[in-house]
């Protein structure tokens, strides 16, 4: 019998009656890991091997998990601490018990963290208690890191610790989440021979020679003809490379702007930071609206922006103190330049649709006219799962004769459609620059609760006869995070930006154009 080199090695590195994992085989037989394992592969499927896989975990100390092995975890020096200055009688002040558990920088952010999570006692208003009941010597966490520390190497399975009695796994887990201990996951296939492998070794195998791949040379000379091609086994197991990629809100974006360019429109670009003239003035909002407090908005502290055409600065100013048409009536409070000169980070990136519409950007517009911009925003919201202090808005607008709502809705159907996402849903809104105005909501495919995507509206009177347009727009802000959420079922904004992200989720995805 013949076989290629790396199988005949396997056969004779594996044992009949001795399970060997792949990596003592490759060991013992010369041959890199992932060449044994495609071997044992070949080698299973003609009968040869049996594989068996298990799935082990491995625990490492990390070099603070070491530091705590030696000095104590930081809450335990902290009770010890405290347990000498009497805070098992009555509280005593933090400060000296600190100094006393010789706890320095992060470690005292550590002690307090853990100090009443374990049960050491509380700590409150510069005071700390001890229980007089809490024992460090049943601390579990403190006795499986001195288990993991005394395996040799620091290596131990999750047999060895059972056997030291300290496997709770609860105890492991934080040690984890407290990065004092790293966990390591891994599947290992181990090989026996059968005994159609035993008789085929007993017959005798001899090396067949295998070509891997084919040259110039082979196909000039003709050998190609009579050698023998290993065949590519697909499914080996091979070493994870992990390349870097594009991220997969860049990705979106992209594929974002490619829809809106396939659906006829232009793209826009402007400042990040840029007066509140174009973020808020032009939109009628007026100089004392709640929304344009540092409460909302991030101010900055740079000269006012002073190119600012004089024709519009009079036009958005009138449109303010005295309404716009006949029946109109501005707002009944201050407008000042000195206001509308003020620069701060975009809120919106509604401002850049305002450049666009007043003519500045690209010239005088001549309807119909479609625009969008995919850029970044910035709002001093509160973080939670879905806001953070920027964000990716999606604008767009289009300007043409007789628009209605029917046509802003149906825009939204055929732009969310090419993302998978058919169920939307509308609900009247109020925005200071359109009216009618709407919010779109669609589901979250896991959650299934209803999450805000975008707000729209036809912009009004007040905006658009400022900037000299003389027909119909409808416009929008769509977030990208929450089309983003829709498409692929994260629910924290945070698992895709910041420190807080989801590498897995972020290397896994795979946007498709
Ligand atoms: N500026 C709005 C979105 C919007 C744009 C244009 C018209 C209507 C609404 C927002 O940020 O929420």
């Amino acid at each position: 019998m013949r076989l290629p080199e790396s199988q005949v090695a396997v056969l004779e590195a594996a044992d009949a009656t001795e399970e060997l994992t792949i990596d003592q085989v490759s060991e013992a037989a010369g041959v890199p890991p992932e060449t044994v394992t495609g071997a044992v592969f070949d080698l299973e499927d003609a009968g040869y091997l049996t594989v068996s896989t298990d799935e082990t975990v491995s625990y490492t100390v990390t070099d603070e998990g070491e530091t705590y092995a030696d000095d104590g975890l930081p809450e335990v020096r902290l009770y010890r601490a405290a347990l000498d200055a009497g805070a098992d009688d009555a509280p005593v002040s933090m400060g000296a018990v600190i100094g006393q558990a010789d706890l320095d920088g992060p470690e005292v952010d550590i002690a307090l963290a853990n100090y009443a999570r374990k049960g050491y006692g509380e700590v409150e208003s510069g005071q700390i208690t001890a229980d007089p009941d809490a024992d460090p010597a049943t601390d579990t966490e403190a006795a499986a890191l001195r288990a993991l520390v005394a395996e040799e190497g620091s290596r131990a399975s999750e047999e060895s610790l059972d056997d030291i009695d300290v496997a709770h796994e609860d105890a492991l887990d934080q040690l984890v989440r407290r990065g004092l201990v790293e966990r390591t996951e891994r599947t290992v296939r181990s090989v026996t021979l059968t005994d159609e492998g035993v008789t085929l070794l007993m017959e005798g195998v001899e090396v067949a020679e295998t070509v891997d791949r084919l040259t110039p040379e082979m196909l000039a000379s003709g050998e190609w003809e009579d050698v023998e091609f290993a065949a590519y086994n697909v499914e080996a197991d091979a070493p994870d490379h992990r390349g870097g990629k594009v991220h997969i809100l860049r990705q979106t974006a992209e594929r974002v702007k490619d829809t809106l360019v396939g659906m006829g429109f232009q793209e826009m670009d402007g400042p990040h930071a840029d007066s509140e003239f174009w973020i808020n003035d032009c939109l009628f909002m007026p100089q004392d609206h709640p929304a344009r407090t540092h409460w909302d908005q991030f101010a900055l502290d740079v000269p006012p922006m002073d190119d600012i055409p004089e024709d519009l600065l009079d036009s958005v100013r009138s449109a303010h103190l005295e309404g716009v048409g006949e029946d109109g009536d501005g707002y009944h409070s201050p407008w000042t330049e000195e206001v509308a000169r003020g620069v701060d980070l975009r809120g919106h990136t509604t401002s850049l649709s305002m450049r666009y519409l007043s003519g500045t950007e690209v010239g005088e517009l001549d309807p119909p006219e479609r625009f969008f911009s995919v850029e970044k925003v910035y709002r001093n919201d509160t973080l939670d799962p879905t806001h953070l202090l920027e964000f990716f808005q999606i604008e767009g607008w289009v300007m043409a004769e007789d628009l209605s709502v029917r046509d802003l809705m149906g825009t939204f159907e055929e732009f969310y459609q090419q993302f998978g996402i058919t169920d939307l849903q509308f609900k009247p809104h109020y925005n200071p620059y359109t009216e009618p105005s709407f919010e779109l909501f669609g589901t979250h495919p896991e959650t299934g609760e209803l999450i805000e995507i975008g707000n729209s509206g036809m912009f009004r009177e007040e905006v658009l006869r400022p900037l000299g347009v003389e027909c119909d727009v409808m416009a929008w802000g769509l977030a990208l995070e929450r089309l983003l959420m829709l498409m692929y079922g994260f629910d924290d904004i945070r698992d895709v930006h910041g420190t807080l992200c989801d590498l897995d989720l972020l290397r896994d995805t795979e946007v498709l154009h």
